[in-house]
């Protein structure tokens, strides 16, 4: 939503010419900010004028009045001294103020702070909700943020009759359902490489770790028992890295791994042009065969849910170590428990679970507590300040931007568009079923109105339309209800 030039106009110490006091009340107020960025009024009272009155005005200006400012009763003040000071907002189709944030799971406080300072209202919880929980919070939200845990379902979106967008404050977006949030109208954004590298050093954290039995050895001093070996420990240069999944993570990891000596090799679906010296190979059972160590980096998808199972572990070298921190499905982790029992696997590193506690404090078990040479972290491959402090930015700015601009780029479920938008015009955003006709229907409306267009972009995607239209404010309003009323409209938005 944006500043429109026609919104009240305040001067410099000019009283406001909206106020006009009763007969009985003597109320000025004025305000301290420059004609181009009002930002304030103060009020000062004079007997009788009341808070309501007070209220009421700031109202007219889509402001909001810090009550505790307020002095009602008592002695006319100095006039140094405001009753209250009424905070301006940018006149917009929908005020500020009444978009309502939803945070949860610990979403980092860059994203809270850049969301305060839009002046959407925030609620913020540490860890994820029941689906229960989630549908009684949507009813009123506009913005949903999460982060991996949080399962957002058809049926939970069903009730966000409001919900405008989703960001998932993470790489993965595998917990939402993205097809029904796109046939609802809702865009879904998400931070595509910002826990990249944070990701991509656990890993060579973990090949070394693993490669010298780090995890043991240190729990092993904790407990007060003194085991120096060298047998079944080993350096990593030049062992063979496969990397199955090329994209963000695993190139990154392919670039480090190269740096310490390894050989590097990558299974993926897609061709992808070799970083360095590493290189593709044709198929995930010749990377197996081939690797010493085996990491994980694929999308959770109907082609990667269970791709590690005993098979694929068949095909790993004997005494190689697995990696997994991509999503705890693509692994079969009772595969895994025997494979490191029967120790054909000598160690593996988990970072993510099939199942994972949506709190902090829920207690966890898995097929691979207590097995030799398991290094077992919960879900921690993102977090690091840097990364969380990228995330908590990156979404933030496209949550922003789609709801005061309805700038779509970046969003994984939704048709991109962006475009500047001229201060003089009125912008208005249909989503629409894709069916033949909904353009006629829509230029119809326009010609009927007379209007004058300044900028109309429709893209689709197979199941919806996003239709962007600059247009004169005088009809905006006008084109806007008409547009609401087709029967192919999804959702429909007005923005000044
Ligand atoms: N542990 C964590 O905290 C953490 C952090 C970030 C990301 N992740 C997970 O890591 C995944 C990968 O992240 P990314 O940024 O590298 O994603 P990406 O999209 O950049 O790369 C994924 C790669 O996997 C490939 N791929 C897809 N299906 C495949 C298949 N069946 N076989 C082989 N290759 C396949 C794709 O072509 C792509 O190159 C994310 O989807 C997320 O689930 C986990
Ligand atoms: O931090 C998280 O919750 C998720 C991290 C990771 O799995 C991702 O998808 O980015």
């Amino acid at each position: 939503m944006q500043e429109a030039d026609d919104r009240p106009r305040t001067g410099g110490r000019e009283d406001i010419d909206i106020i006009r006091p009763g007969d009985n009340e003597h109320l000025t107020a004025f305000t301290d900010c420059n004609v181009r960025a009002p930002k304030s009024i103060n009020f000062y009272r004079f007997p009788y004028a009341s808070f309501t009155r007070f209220r009421n005005i700031a109202a007219a200006h889509r402001g909001t009045i810090d009550s505790s400012w307020v002095k009602m009763g008592g002695p006319a003040p100095a006039v140094s001294a405001p009753d209250a000071t009424c905070t301006l907002l940018p006149l917009t189709s929908f005020p500020k103020n009444k978009i309502k944030v939803l945070l949860l799971e610990n979403i980092s406080n860059t994203a809270v702070e850049m969301f305060e300072s839009e002046r959407f209202q925030i609620e913020t919880a540490p860890g994820a909700l029941t689906e229960a929980e989630l549908v009684e919070k949507l009813r009123d939200v506009h913005v949903l943020g999460i982060r991996s845990k949080m399962h957002v379902s058809a049926e939970a979106m069903k009730a966000a009759r409001r919900l405008l967008a989703i960001g998932c404050f993470c790489i993965g977006t595998n917990q939402v359902d993205l097809e029904a949030a796109n046939l609802r109208g809702v865009p879904v954004f998400n931070a595509p490489f910002s826990n990249t590298r944070s990701v991509a050093e656990l890993v060579i954290g973990e090949v070394i770790a693993l490669a010298r039995q780090l995890g043991d050895r240190s729990a092993e001093l904790h407990r007060g028992t003194w085991k120096k070996v060298a047998k079944g420990c080993f350096e990593i240069r030049g062992k063979t890295l496969g990397i199955v999944g090329y994209g963000h993570i695993g190139s990154q990891v392919g670039v480090l791994a190269e740096m310490l000596g390894m050989q590097v090799k990558f299974f993926d679906i897609a061709t992808k042009m070799p970083m360095g010296n590493n290189s593709a190979v044709a198929t995930l059972e010749e990377l197996l065969a081939a690797s010493d160590f085996v990491t994980l980096h694929v999308p959770l998808s109907d082609a990667t849910t269970r791709m590690i199972g005993a098979g694929q572990l068949q095909h790993m070298r004997k005494g190689s170590y697995l990696i997994n921190a991509s999503r705890g499905s693509v692994v079969d982790l009772a595969a895994l428990a025997d494979g490191l029992r029967e120790g054909r696997i000598a160690g593996a590193a988990v970072d993510v679970y099939p199942t994972e506690p949506e709190k902090n404090s829920n207690g966890f078990t898995t097929e691979l507590q207590g097995l030799a040479n398991v290094i077992l972290t919960p879900h921690i491959g993102g977090s690091t300040e840097e990364a969380q402090a990228a995330i908590g930015r990156e979404v933030a700015t496209s949550l922003i931007k789609y709801v005061n601009r309805g700038t779509t780029t970046g969003a994984v479920n939704f048709p991109q568009l962006e475009f500047p938008q001229d201060s003089k015009s009125h912008r208005i955003l249909n989503v629409h079923q894709n069916v033949p006709g909904v353009l006629r229907n829509v230029n119809s409306i326009i010609s009927d109105l007379d209007v004058n267009i300044k900028a109309q972009v429709n893209v689709t995607d197979s199941n919806i339309g996003y239709l962007v239209m600059d247009l004169d404010k005088a009809v905006s309003h006008e084109v806007e209800a008409a547009l609401r009323e087709l029967p192919t409209s999804i959702k429909t938005r007005i923005l000044y």
